[in-house]
């Protein structure tokens, strides 16, 4: 890293420090610089105080020790008020560190980057440099205090003697050589990431009740495990070996500094038996000595944290640039009504990480004031062109319109408050039940009649009256709430798309999986009957469905097969064709007689 990098990575933690807590990060700053004079201090105290003595001064004796004591108190002092702030301000840091990192990805309006492992490891890498990075302006700081303490030093020592200065010489390669040290380090340290977010996603798995219950049924327990201590234990050994090569690096450069200052003391002695020192110059050369050597190894342990913490920061600079370069584009305000309705022309998707197109020149339209029902066997693209429509992913190729507005060029935020929806991997919030039904419209999240409503038109009022506090009950063990079955989790996730007051596009991927085929034939009639009764404002709904008798109640139908339209047209229109919708109608149709 260059100096300059350096120097905008110090500018970078202050900022950080600075919005974690202004007033005390100016306070320690101040501290610290403070601790630079008092190692110096200390030392011409000591000078004066045995000079004084030999010449038998009794008032320089007094003064000289009450401003060594002093020296000695404040420096005390003030190193543990400043270590009692650190680690306050450390913690805030590390907490406006995470902040930032989840507004960072938050910025996006896609969901790409959470799959690219790039940024994921990235994350990590910031994460485990987090304490690093919140030390950094200190160690700033620090240096500048140390380099400070140590030209203090130089100048006592020179005074005795020029020739002694060059004790100063000597601890010049310690600092390249510790920052060689922690670079092999570091580098490990990055390379490694990607194994250990595998290894914390594997030993995870044993601490969620869901996962974990899926491994000892399948009694894979011991393989998991053993295959998350491997890898841990591959990383540590990595970290070793280049702490270990670091450790050799940097005695080199402590060994010869001891030569040089061993060589240094020789000389004082022979200065001292030649009178060319006073006794008060070889007390003041000793304290001197040892104070540089605390001097510099600390001076050299702030510099290079401060070029660790640079490194890390370079994480945290390539993220917010990140979600800078991919800030939304789109500023138009989303319609309140829809004339022509949604269209998709030509629509190509590749997920990240992958070079298989799911989505190969899709192009279908959704009238305004129409539900489409869209089927295809697992893995058609389904759940990919509901994603593309909400704007969490953008199409590689193609359009998506609304009333021929390109989805793009909408505010995002605005896009997604007049959608609404509810999906097949829908979150279990473990929330009180009203917030976790409310959360469909933040907006509306305190307005209990509201949320009761929703809950009624899901058909989920039997689950609340069914639990003690109502609507105030927290729902998830993880704290201490009641737990519910799949489908009563998911008959909430329902009334929680139910919770949008006038929406335009409600999108309903697979939601009712745990719902059995009468539950999910009422509620689709629901959403149906509401696109309907929605006629003025042109609303749309889009229904996902393997039950055939469910999705024959949209206006239209979609069969999608292989990342394309493979059949369109109304459920008569597709019956009368007698393609692979008719052929698959007719075999559920049997099943259930
Ligand atoms: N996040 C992802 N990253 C990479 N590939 C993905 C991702 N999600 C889905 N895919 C792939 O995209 C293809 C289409 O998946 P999609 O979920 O859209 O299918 P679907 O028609 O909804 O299937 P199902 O009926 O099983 O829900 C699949 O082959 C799947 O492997």
């Amino acid at each position: 890293m260059k100096v300059r990098d350096g120097v905008r990575m110090v500018g970078y933690t202050l900022r950080l420090s600075l919005r974690a807590d202004k007033r005390t990060t100016i306070l320690v700053g101040v501290f610290v610089l403070f601790t630079s004079v008092a190692g110096v201090g200390t030392a011409t105290a000591q000078r004066w105080l045995v000079d004084a003595a030999g010449l038998g001064l009794a008032s320089s004796v007094v003064t000289a020790t009450v401003f060594g004591v002093l020296m000695h108190v404040l420096s005390s002092t003030i190193n543990l008020i400043t270590s009692n702030y650190h680690n306050d301000l450390n913690n805030r840091i590390q907490l406006t560190l995470e902040q930032q990192i989840t507004e960072a990805s938050a910025h996006v309006p896609t969901v790409t980057h959470l799959e690219r492992h790039d940024f994921l490891n990235r994350v990590i890498m910031l994460r485990r440099g987090a304490h690093r990075l919140a030390y950094t302006g200190w160690a700033a700081a620090y240096s500048v205090a140390g380099l400070a303490g140590v030209a203090g030093s130089l100048w006592l020592l020179a005074d005795v003697h020029p020739a002694l200065a060059l004790v100063a010489v000597a601890a010049i390669p310690i600092l390249p050589l510790t920052n060689r040290a922690n670079r092999l380090l570091r580098a490990v340290i990055d390379s490694t990431a990607e194994s250990i977010r595998q290894e914390k996603s594997l030993h995870e798995l044993f601490l969620t009740a869901e996962s974990a219950k899926e491994i000892r049924t399948s009694g894979n327990g011991h393989t998991l495990s053993d295959m998350a201590t491997g890898l841990w234990h591959q990383v540590i050994a990595r970290e070793e070996r280049a702490r270990l090569s670091g450790m050799g690096i940097e005695l080199a450069g402590w060994a010869l500094y001891f030569t040089i200052v061993g060589a240094g003391l020789a000389f004082v002695g022979h200065l001292l038996a030649t009178s060319a020192a006073t006794p008060g110059d070889a007390v003041m050369l000793i304290s001197l000595t040892s104070q540089f050597r605390a001097q510099m190894a600390r001076t050299v342990s702030s510099v290079t944290t401060v070029a660790d913490g640079g490194r890390v920061a370079e994480h945290y600079r390539w993220l917010v640039d990140y979600a800078r370069d991919h800030v939304a584009d789109g500023t138009a305000a989303a319609p309140t009504h829809l004339r022509r309705g949604i269209e998709l022309q030509d629509v190509w998707f590749t997920y990240p990480g992958s070079d298989v197109p799911v989505l190969r020149g899709v192009s279908l339209t959704i009238p305004a004031s129409s539900s489409l029902g869209l089927v295809g066997i697992n893995g058609a693209g389904k759940s990919t062109l509901v994603k593309l429509l909400t704007g969490v992913y953008r199409p590689d190729g193609g359009t998506i319109t609304v009333d021929g507005i390109p989805l793009g060029d909408l505010d995002p935020a605005a896009w997604t408050r007049v959608c609404t929806g509810a999906f097949q991997d829908f979150q279990k919030f473990q929330f009180l039940l009203h917030e976790a039904v409310g959360v469909g419209d933040v907006s509306r999240l305190a307005d209990l009649p509201t949320v009761a409503q929703a809950i009624e038109e899901a058909g989920a009022n039997r689950i609340v009256d069914a639990l003690p506090g109502g609507l105030h009950a927290q729902l998830g063990a993880l704290f201490g709430g009641v737990e519910l079955s799949h489908g009563q989790w998911q008959g909430l996730a329902l009334a929680r798309g139910l919770m949008r007051d006038e929406p335009l596009l409600t999108l309903l991927d697979e939601p009712t999986a745990a719902l059995d085929p009468q539950a999910e034939h009422d509620l689709y009639e629901l959403f149906t009957a509401q696109t309907r009764s929605s006629r003025d404002r042109g609303a749309v709904t889009l229904l996902v469905s393997h039950r055939f008798s469910t999705v024959h109640m949209a206006d239209h139908i979609v069969v999608l097969s292989d990342g394309k339209v493979a059949e369109h047209g109304t459920h008569q229109e597709l019956m009368a064709d007698g393609g692979e919708y008719a052929k698959l109608y007719q075999t559920q149709e049997l099943a259930y007689r």
